[in-house]
This record gives C-alpha cells, structure tokens and sequence, in this order.
C-alpha cells in the first residue's frame, strides 16, 4: 500500500492527475475506472488542463464509471452521466462510445447491470480505478453489509449515504433512493487502484477502511486486499494514518 498525504488540494490533484495522465501516456488506450462526488473534481480539472496544453490525450481511452443513481434521467443536472460530460468527458477529447456509465433510467435495470457487466468483460481490464469513499466507508455505491455483491447490481442507498449527497441537490428527498453500481468484484479486480479523500470528515473511515478489520461492514476495508493500491489524502483525512 502506497499512500501519501498531501499539504494542499492542488498537490493532492496533481499528483493523482500525474499518476492517472503518467498510465494514458504510456498508454493511450489504457482502460479507466472513473469516480464521482466532490472528491474527483480537481483530479478531472487538472486532466483537461493537461489535454488541453496537449499533454495528455483521451481519444483512445476507454472509460467505466463505478455508478449511477436509478431513475434520474441521463441529462438530469446530478445524474453522473451529466456530472462526468460536465467535470470531464466534454472537455477533452474523449469519444462518447468509449466513455460508459451504467444507464440508471433504464426501463430493466437488471438487464442494464448484465449489459454493464458484459461491457467490462468485453474490455478485458480496468487498468486503474480511481475511488472515493463514503463516509461509512462504502466505495462505488457498495454499502456496508452482510454480504457483499462482486458484480454490478442494484442497491439502495443508505439514509447517511442520501444525506451526504442532498448538498447535491435542491431537497433531500430528490436524492434517489437506488443506484446501480459496479461490484467490489469488479473494483478489485483493476490492474491498480487509487483511492483519494479529503477533509476531516474522512480521517476517521480511512483509518478503518486501512488497518481496522477487513469487513464487509466497511467495503473500502477490502482494498486491503489488493496488490497495488494508492492512497492520496489531504493532511485532514490522512490524520490517523501512519506514514
Ligand atoms: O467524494 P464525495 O462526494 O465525498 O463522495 C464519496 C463517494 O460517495 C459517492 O458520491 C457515492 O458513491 C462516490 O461517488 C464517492 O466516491
């Protein structure tokens, strides 16, 4: 586990922009697992920066996105399809049928999770993913649990995990109460994994989510598991991890 903990937001994006721009450089048809939520915001800022002074390049990179909340339609202003054209697909040259996200309005969303994973097989591998966490420590959409699902399905969100994004939205109860998500299968399965948080908010779950028990009760916990994995935070959340 490699992790380092940042002084500023701007280093913290840098450096995870460095790590995923370094990959698509070597790489330009590398396979992305993508994120949403505040935590993403400036790692996907600074990539369009970089496309934009022609450091970087998109065009042949293939994307999947971990989520999508059930029933917003796609152009919705919080849906994540809207949210990843907005923070990055559209501002660099990517190509619309490279860049997937489950379909949260599908009419059958069981047939949509089936179709959702047949597309990650078909690609054969998630060279990195990149991963925020919940504040009780859910990654993806996977809540915490007695089971835990490895392929993509449907949950129902969690009142905590609801409360935390209604900042997105005009009133709590436009928060949807399912989302569709890729598995812990699926998230563990990428080549590598770079797991970003920030604010005090996150020191105490990321404290757990790493050295506490390995847990279904924590989904991120699992990442413990995996062979390579980066941890970026900024000084507030990395405050209990030993460095
Ligand atoms: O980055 P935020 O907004 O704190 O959210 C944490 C996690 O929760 C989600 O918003 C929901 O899964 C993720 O997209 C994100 O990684």
């Amino acid at each position: 586990m490699n992790i380092r903990i940042f002084n500023s937001q701007e280093d913290l994006n840098e450096a995870a922009a460095d790590l995923i721009g370094g990959l698509v450089l070597r790489n330009p048809s590398a396979v992305l697992g993508l994120a949403t939520g505040g935590t993403p915001v400036g790692i996907y800022a600074s990539l369009v920066r970089r496309c934009a002074a022609g450091i970087v390049r998109f065009r042949d990179v293939t994307t999947f996105n971990l989520d999508e909340y059930v029933g917003l339609p796609k152009n919705h202003p919080e849906s994540y399809f809207s949210y990843m054209r907005k923070h990055l697909f559209d501002a660099v040259d990517a190509r619309p049928e490279r860049c997937h996200l489950p379909d949260g309005s599908a009419a059958d969303i069981a047939a949509e999770c089936a179709r959702y994973d047949g597309l990650l097989a078909q690609a054969g591998r998630i060279d990195l993913q990149l991963l925020g966490i919940g504040h009780n420590g859910h990654i993806g959409f996977n809540e915490p649990d007695h089971a835990l699902l490895s392929g993509t399905h449907v949950v129902e969100l969690k009142p905590s995990t609801r409360e935390a994004n209604a900042r997105f939205f005009d009133s709590p109860e436009q928060v949807p109460t399912h989302a569709i998500t890729m598995g812990i299968g699926s998230i563990l399965k990428a080549q590598s994994i770079l797991l970003v948080a920030r604010g005090a908010d996150k020191a105490e779950i990321m404290q757990r989510a790493l050295y506490g028990p390995i847990t279904t009760d924590c989904p991120a916990s699992l990442l413990q598991t995996h062979a390579d994995l980066h941890v970026y935070v900024d000084t507030a959340a990395g405050r209990l991890l030993n460095v």
